[in-house]
C-alpha cells in the first residue's frame, strides 16, 4: 500500500472533547470525548441511534457542534491545510454521483485536491473495482459504493481514517478483506475509527473499543479490558443431582440457572471450587467447565440500558 513505509508529516492523534449535537429535544451526542492514536484500529460501537454517525460527521465539519470541538493534530478540520492527508472518512457511500463511473469520481476528487491521477487507478484496483471502473456508479451494489468510498477516503495517503459502517452490504469476502485492510492501515501508523452496531464485525479487528449509548460513552477501553471489566464467567455443570448441587450452590452466594436438559448455569464461584464443593458434599460431576465469556456478552451488558426508543416501536 502506498505510504506505508515514509515517515508521515501529519500527526494522526485525534481529541474529541465533550461533543455535543442537539436536534431539537433529541440529544444526539452528548458530551464525547475521546482520543484516537496512531497505530490503532478504534471501533466505534453502539445500538442505532446511539449517536456514532453523528459524533463521526461533527468530526470532519460535516455537522456543527452544539457545544465541544474535535482536533486533529491540535486544529479542527476546517483549519487543516491539507485535510484528505490528514483524514479520509468514508461516511455515507450513498452519496457518491450517481451519474459518474468510479474512475471518473476519484480522478474528479484527485483533481480538486492537486492528487495525481495515477493514484486514482492504482486505488480502485486495491479495493477490487479495476473491472467495474468504467461503470456508472448507479449499477453499483452497496458493496461496491462502499469499496469506491473506501478508495475515497484513502486517495490522500490519510494519517487517520473515519470509516461509518464500512462493513455494511459487504460479502462474507469483504468483510474478511476489509478486517485485514483496517488491521494494515493501522501498522502503517494510521489512527483508524471503525463504527458498527455489530460487536461480531469488530471483535476481530479493533484493539480498542468506544462504546457509545444515547449519545454517551459507556465505555472506552482496550478489548481485553472491556471482556475483564464487564463479561460474566459462567461454569456449566451437569451432575445427577441437580437439585442438591443447586441448593448447595445458592447456598455459597452462586447465581445458579437449571436449564432443560438438567445442566447448570452457574454465575459466580469458578469451576475449580463448584468441583470442591461437590467433592466435599459428595456429588458426583459429569460436567464442569468454564463457557468463555464473550465480548458481544460484554457490549450487551454495557448498553442493555440505554437503546433509545426507535420511533414507533418499543425499545431495543
Ligand atoms: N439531522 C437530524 N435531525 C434530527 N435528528 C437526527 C438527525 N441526525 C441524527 N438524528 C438523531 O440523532 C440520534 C443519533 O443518530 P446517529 O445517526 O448519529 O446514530 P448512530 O449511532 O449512527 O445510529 P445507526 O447505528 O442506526 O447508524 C438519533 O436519535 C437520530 O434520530
Amino acid at each position: 500500500m502506498a505510504g506505508g513505509t515514509r515517515v508521515r508529516s501529519v500527526v494522526a492523534v485525534i481529541e474529541v472533547q465533550e461533543l455535543t449535537k442537539r436536534y431539537g429535544d433529541v440529544t444526539a451526542v452528548d458530551g464525547v470525548s475521546f482520543r484516537l492514536e496512531p497505530g490503532v484500529v478504534n471501533g466505534f460501537i453502539g445500538p442505532n441511534g446511539a449517536g456514532k454517525s453523528t459524533t463521526m460527521r461533527m468530526m470532519v465539519g460535516l455537522d456543527r457542534p452544539t457545544s465541544g470541538r474535535c482536533l486533529i493534530g491540535g486544529r479542527p478540520y476546517r483549519d487543516l491545510d491539507a485535510p484528505l492527508r490528514s483524514v479520509g472518512a468514508l461516511l455515507d457511500a450513498e452519496a457518491i454521483h450517481p451519474g459518474r463511473s468510479g474512475r471518473d469520481h476519484l480522478r474528479f476528487l484527485a483533481r480538486s485536491h492537486g492528487i495525481p491521477g495515477g493514484r486514482a487507478d492504482e486505488l480502485l484496483e486495491m479495493v477490487g473495482l479495476a473491472d467495474a471502473a468504467d461503470r456508472r456508479v448507479r449499477g453499483y451494489s452497496l458493496g461496491m459504493r462502499q469499496r469506491l468510498g473506501l478508495a475515497a477516503a484513502l486517495l490522500g495517503d490519510p494519517a487517520a481514517l473515519l470509516l461509518d459502517e464500512p462493513a455494511n452490504g459487504m460479502d462474507p469476502d469483504g468483510i474478511i478483506w476489509i478486517r485485514s485492510l483496517l488491521r494494515s492501515l493501522a501498522r502503517e501508523g494510521r489512527a483508524v475509527l471503525v463504527s458498527s452496531h455489530l460487536m461480531g464485525e469488530l471483535a476481530q479487528t479493533a484493539d480498542r473499543l468506544i462504546v457509545l449509548g444515547r449519545g454517551r460513552v459507556l465505555a472506552d477501553a482496550s478489548v481485553v479490558e472491556l471482556l475483564t471489566r464487564n463479561a460474566t464467567r459462567t461454569v456449566r455443570t451437569r451432575t445427577d443431582q441437580p437439585e442438591r448441587l443447586e441448593k448447595l450452590l445458592r447456598d455459597h452466594d452462586a447465581a445458579v440457572a437449571r436449564r432443560p436438559d438438567g445442566t447448570l448455569e452457574v454465575i459466580g464461584p469458578a469451576a475449580e471450587e463448584i468441583a470442591v464443593l461437590a467433592h466435599h458434599a459428595g456429588i458426583l460431576l459429569f460436567e464442569n467447565v468454564t463457557v468463555a465469556a464473550s465480548l458481544e456478552d460484554a457490549y450487551l451488558a454495557l448498553t442493555r440500558d440505554h437503546a433509545r426508543p426507535l420511533a414507533g416501536g418499543s425499545p431495543r
